[in-house]
């Protein structure tokens, strides 16, 4: 298996237990790393693999659908968007409010699964 990783993905998203939050969206962060077959670098060919520019298209638009209490719920979201919609077979997800709380440049959650109790493997560097 071979590993796409997306970094410091910024999108405006609808999170969050105040009125504040619930009133306009915020900007939150995402780290992503999901899997894909080793056929697409075999193959040189985009339908073999994920193709992360309609993963980004896809998270924007769904993120600002939908208001999420928790960001937990929000990162789980995102994984079963990648299991679902993209068939990954195993994902980790980072997810972090910016500047939310006073003295805190960040603050969120880590997520790493495995599609239909998939084990995954080694974290990759
Ligand atoms: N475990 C969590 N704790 C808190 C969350 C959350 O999503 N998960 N959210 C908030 C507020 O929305 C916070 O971001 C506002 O400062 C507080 N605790």
């Amino acid at each position: 298996m071979d590993f796409i990783f997306i970094e410091e993905l910024r999108v405006r998203a609808w999170v969050g237990i105040y009125p504040r939050e619930k009133a306009a969206p915020q900007m939150v962060e995402l780290n992503l790393t999901f899997g894909v077959p080793d056929a697409a670098a075999e193959h040189d060919d985009i339908a073999d693999t994920i193709n992360y520019a309609e993963v980004i298209e896809r998270i924007r638009a769904e993120l600002a659908e939908r208001h999420f209490n928790l960001i937990e719920t929000l990162g789980e979201f995102v994984v079963n968007l990648l299991f679902e919609e993209f068939g990954a077979p195993w994902v980790k997800i980072r997810i972090a409010k910016i500047g939310v709380m006073q003295g805190v440049r960040r603050v969120g959650v880590y997520i790493q699964r495995g599609r239909n109790g998939y084990s995954p493997p080694p974290t990759p560097a």
